[in-house]
Parts: structure tokens; C-alpha cells; sequence
């Protein structure tokens, strides 16, 4: 029996463009994309078995309401990793969860990152990040940076997958969000505010499709329209450069506009934050609902953390991966 643990770490969207709609009716999007601090530990066991006919799968959680079936992402990542690579043997799933549930914030993404990059180990496969990221796109569009994240927040994984020229912990994401070029961290404390409701990804891009008057172009048909909301671009340049004051400014996600409207609690949260007048930004992460502030001071976020606390319970003090 052999055995890995891997830190699965949230992210956090520091802007999220929706360009235009794919034939296939995925968005093709360009956003910034960074890793927290916060994490769930992904325990993965391997037990080799020449008599089975192929792996058998297994995962539980610590969090009762969290499917552990088929559906769950960590499972899903295992049955592709052994389609790929034909193992015969038993996997073993344990989901330490500190991070919330349909969240905004990658955390069923990051599950399946993990046990793509626990398998490569414990198989010896030598899978590189970018093929684990191919692997990984099939089980969704987060998927690829959760693999680049984790290879740099993972040094257990290996001097080869540590050292891979796509470990990084920030991310220039074209496409469907699968096209990553690796930035400088963004030096910062975040704390993240989640309004008690979950929000579907899939409902959350068909609602903007209404709100930008989107439709699906026919199969064969090419991409015509491409729109951009925000200055992408300069907001790299602010990253390269260290000019928070840039940064600040253009963050924004585009999704706001259809979850916020729909959801009016996150707006609520927002306020919360915005009117104490600690934080550097205020904005929703990803789909939603997770609110999330930025702070170049800890003790600043450290005084919000406490008021927000008892706007909502699951209430997260944390920082940027570096
Ligand atoms: C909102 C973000 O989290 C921002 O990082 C991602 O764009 C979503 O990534 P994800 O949850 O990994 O997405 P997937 O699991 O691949 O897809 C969930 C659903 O979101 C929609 N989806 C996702 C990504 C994308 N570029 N366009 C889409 O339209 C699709 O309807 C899909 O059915
Ligand atoms: N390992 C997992 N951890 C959390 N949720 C999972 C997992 N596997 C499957 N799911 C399901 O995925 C759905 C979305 O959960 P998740 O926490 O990944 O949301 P999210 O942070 O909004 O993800 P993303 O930002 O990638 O859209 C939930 O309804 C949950 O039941």
C-alpha cells in the first residue's frame, strides 16, 4: 500500500471577462486567476491488485452533504487516470474539506486536480503538468490551473513537477479558461465571505447569455462576435509592475451581473465589507456566491474578518499563494 497527501487550495477570480459563446455553448473567457492559502487535503491510497479486472474506486469525506459516488470530482479523476494509464488495484479517497461547497471557488475543481497529481506519484507515471492538465480539462475548465497550482504548492510531488515551467500559483486563462500562462503572485490578504446558498456554474453563464444578449452559434458556424468588458492586458502589465493602484482599479467579474442581480444576498455582502472601508477591493469570485475583499495590510483584514463573521458563517481569513 502506498500513500500521498496533496493540499487542494482554492481560487479566487481577480478578473473574469466573458468574450463570446462556443458552438459547443461553453464561454470562451479571459480572466486572472489566483490560489489561496486555504486549502483541503487530498489523502489518496494505492493498493496494487493483478487480480481485479481494474480500479476500484472509493472516496469519503468529512463532509456529510458532499457526494462521495461517481459524481464527486476526486472519483472522477481517478476512473480517467486509470482509463489512461490501465491500472488493476484499489483507490482510496479521503476529502479533508475546510474549503465551502459550490462556492465560487474551485473547490470540487482542486479535489480532482489532486488526485491527478496523487496518482502520477504513486503510479511513477512522470506525467508532466501539462499533460495532467489535458487529463485534467476533461473533468472541467478549473481544472488545468488547480494542476498548475498545486504543482507549486506541493514540493512533496517532486523536484520535476515543482520545477515544471507551468507550476505557478497566478494565471493569464484564455479559451474556455484551459489556455494558462503563468503570472507573478499577487502579493495579498483575502478574506472570503460565502452567503449561505450554493450557485450552479451552468446556470450562472446561461443567465449572462441573456444579460449581454448571447446566443449559440449553429455547430460548424464560426465565433463572431468577441466583446471585451475590461482591460485584461493592462491588468497584467499591473501585475508584472507591482502597481496596485492599476490592479485595483480594473478588477472585475463580469459575472457579477447576472448573480448579483440574481442573488441580492451577495450584494448585501459586499456592502458589508465596502462600507467598513479597510479593503484595498470588493468582488464576488467566479460563478459566485463568495464574496471576496483584498488587502495589502493583515491586521485591516483581520479587524473585517471578525464583523463579517457574523454577517456570514462561513467566513474565511486567508492569503494569496506565492
Ligand atoms: C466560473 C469559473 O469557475 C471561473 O474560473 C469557470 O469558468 C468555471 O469552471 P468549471 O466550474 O470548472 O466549469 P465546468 O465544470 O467545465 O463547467 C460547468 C458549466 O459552466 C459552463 N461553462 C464553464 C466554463 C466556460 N468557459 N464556459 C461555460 O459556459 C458550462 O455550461 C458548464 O456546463
Ligand atoms: N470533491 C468535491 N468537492 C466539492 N464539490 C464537489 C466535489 N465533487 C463534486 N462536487 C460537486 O460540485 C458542485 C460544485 O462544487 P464546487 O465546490 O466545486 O463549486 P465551485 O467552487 O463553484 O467550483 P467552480 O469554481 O469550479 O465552478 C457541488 O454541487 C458539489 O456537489
Amino acid at each position: 500500500m502506498k500513500e500521498i497527501s496533496v493540499k487542494s487550495y482554492a481560487k479566487i477570480n481577480l478578473s473574469l471577462d466573458v468574450l463570446g459563446i462556443l458552438p459547443s455553448g461553453y464561454h470562451q473567457v479571459e480572466m486572472i486567476m489566483q490560489q489561496l492559502d486555504l486549502h483541503d487535503v487530498v489523502t489518496v491510497r494505492w493498493t496494487e491488485n493483478p487480480e481485479l479486472p481494474g480500479v476500484e474506486i472509493r472516496v469519503e469525506s468529512n463532509r456529510a452533504d458532499l457526494p462521495v459516488s461517481s459524481e464527486n470530482l476526486a472519483y472522477k479523476a481517478a476512473e480517467r487516470m486509470a482509463q489512461e494509464l490501465g491500472k488493476r488495484g484499489t483507490v482510496y479517497i479521503f476529502l479533508q474539506k475546510n474549503i465551502p461547497v459550490a462556492a465560487g471557488l474551485a473547490g470540487g475543481s482542486g479535489n480532482g486536480a489532486a488526485v491527478l497529481h496523487s496518482l502520477n506519484a504513486l503510479w511513477e507515471a512522470g506525467l508532466s503538468v501539462k499533460e495532467l492538465c489535458r487529463i485534467g480539462l476533461s473533468l472541467g475548465a478549473d481544472v488545468p490551473f488547480c494542476i498548475m497550482g498545486q504543482a507549486k504548492g506541493n514540493p512533496q510531488l517532486g523536484d520535476a513537477i515543482s520545477g515544471d515551467p507551468l507550476a505557478c500559483t497566478c494565471a493569464y486563462a484564455e479559451g474556455i479558461g484551459e489556455r494558462l500562462t503563468p503570472l507573478p503572485a499577487l502579493p495579498a490578504y483575502v478574506l472570503l465571505s460565502k452567503p449561505p446558498l450554493g450557485v450552479s456554474t451552468a446556470e450562472v453563464y446561461r443567465g449572462i447569455d441573456e444579460e449581454l444578449g448571447l446566443e449559440k452559434p449553429e455547430d460548424g458556424e464560426k465565433l463572431l462576435v468577441l466583446q471585451r468588458h475590461m482591460d485584461t492586458k493592462a491588468l497584467i502589465e499591473g501585475i508584472k509592475s507591482h502597481n496596485y493602484e492599476k490592479i485595483i482599479e480594473i478588477m472585475a467579474n463580469l459575472l457579477e451581473l447576472f448573480t448579483i442581480k440574481q442573488y441580492p444576498i451577495i450584494m448585501y455582502t459586499k456592502d458589508k465589507i465596502v462600507e467598513r472601508g479597510n479593503a484595498a477591493k470588493v468582488l464576488m469570485s467566479g460563478s459566485g456566491p463568495t464574496v471576496f475583499a483584498l488587502y495589502f495590510e493583515e491586521d485591516k483584514m483581520n479587524q473585517d474578518y471578525e464583523a463579517l463573521c457574523d454577517v456570514n458563517e462561513e467566513t474565511y481569513a486567508t492569503k494569496t499563494l506565492r
